[in-house]
């Protein structure tokens, strides 16, 4: 079983940790990096191989699946021609998941900027890009997760003045949806329980200071309780994430980005792994991005990726076992 590591932008941090996480992960899992094996840090133990070689090679070497980028990295400074090889790399192991050549999916950070203007890359982020290469006209679901706490962001890579004619109904339900289906098959939790925060200040406090909580969000909770789903909501965002209240569930659903990630980053910023719900394969991604500031440093810290290799591992491991 092979977890595909697409390389991410390489003027990141991604090769760097890339490299890292090999070297805690050998005798754990197998993994295949794609990427320009020129980009990798000095002296670098790699060897080039594919998906059924991968774990074979993992003992001595980082197994890589070598792409030639056309020019080398520096760090901190993206390269507009490497744009189409970093988009070329996660279609390619999106294609070695799909075929079952690879387990899972792990995706380095992307600089979004940087793939707009150097391949105008027609995604906000990897998340929605997946879901478009995965068919099917799917809407994925971005969940972030770490020990303590899984947080959903209802919208994801949006401008926050374009959240409330976003956030509709049909939106939240399938978010809601899609969690609870990930909870179960994915995470082994039988009967999750979700909290879904509202919009506004105390969530609208009664209508007072906004309200989508009255019109749009409490109406689709008590139609899902109907149908069974274990529902708290909506609630007042300030107060959904101290520990007796992160306790009360299994998944936080949130109105919009920053609502959601900034209590997970604030939590556990060091192992928080990104999992990408509702495509046909797994795929997980370290918390953080690119990093500029520290690429080539040496002083990136691998966690959040080993965290993200192990549950890419763990949940390939059981869609595997389920089928
Ligand atoms: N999954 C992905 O592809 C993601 C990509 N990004 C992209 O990354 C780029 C930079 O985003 P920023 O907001 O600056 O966030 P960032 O996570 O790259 O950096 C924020 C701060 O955290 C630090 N940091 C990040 N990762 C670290 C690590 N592994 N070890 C130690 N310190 C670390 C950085 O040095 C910086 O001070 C943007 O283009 C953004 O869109 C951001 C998040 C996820
Ligand atoms: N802020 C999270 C993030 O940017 C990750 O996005 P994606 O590339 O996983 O869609």
């Amino acid at each position: 079983m092979t977890v595909a590591l697409t390389c991410g932008e390489p003027a990141g941090i991604g090769p760097e940790i890339a490299v890292a996480a090999w070297a805690a992960l050998r005798g754990e899992l197998g993994l295949l990096y794609i990427g320009d094996p020129a980009h990798l840090p000095e002296g670098t133990p790699w060897e080039a191989t594919d998906p059924a070689g991968a774990p074979e090679v993992m003992a001595r070497a980082l197994p890589v699946l070598a792409r030639d980028f056309g020019a080398p990295r520096t760090p901190g400074r993206p390269d507009p021609t490497h744009a189409a090889h970093v988009v070329d790399a996660i279609a390619e192991a999106v294609a070695l998941v799909s075929s079952g050549a690879c387990s899972a999916l792990c995706t380095a950070p992307i600089h979004k900027q940087a793939l707009i203007d150097g391949a105008a890359f027609a995604y906000p982020g990897h998340t929605e890009f997946l879901a478009a290469l995965a068919g099917g006209g799917r809407r994925a679901v971005m969940m972030l997760a770490c020990p303590e706490l899984r947080v959903v962001p209802a919208t994801i890579h949006i401008p926050l003045a374009d959240v409330p004619a976003a956030l509709t109904a049909e939106l939240l339900e399938e978010t809601i949806r899609t969690t609870r289906d990930a909870l179960v098959r994915d995470f082994g939790i039988d009967a999750p329980r979700l909290a879904v925060a509202g919009l506004n200040p105390h969530a609208g406090e009664g209508g007072k200071m906004g309200r989508e909580e009255i019109e749009t969000i409490a109406p689709l909770l008590e139609r899902l309780r109907g149908e069974g789903f274990d529902l708290a909501g909506p609630l007042s965002a300030d107060t959904m994430f101290h520990p007796p209240a992160r306790a009360r569930y299994d998944a936080a659903i949130c109105a919009y980005h920053d609502q959601a990630l900034i209590p997970i980053k604030t939590v556990d910023f060091a192992s928080g792994v990104n999992v990408t719900l509702g495509l046909p394969f797994v795929r997980t991604s370290p918390d953080h991005g690119t990093a500029f500031d520290l690429a080539g440093t040496g002083r990136a810290d691998a966690t959040s990726l080993i965290a993200a290799l192990r549950m890419a591992h763990e949940l390939g491991a059981r869609r595997a076992a389920v089928g």
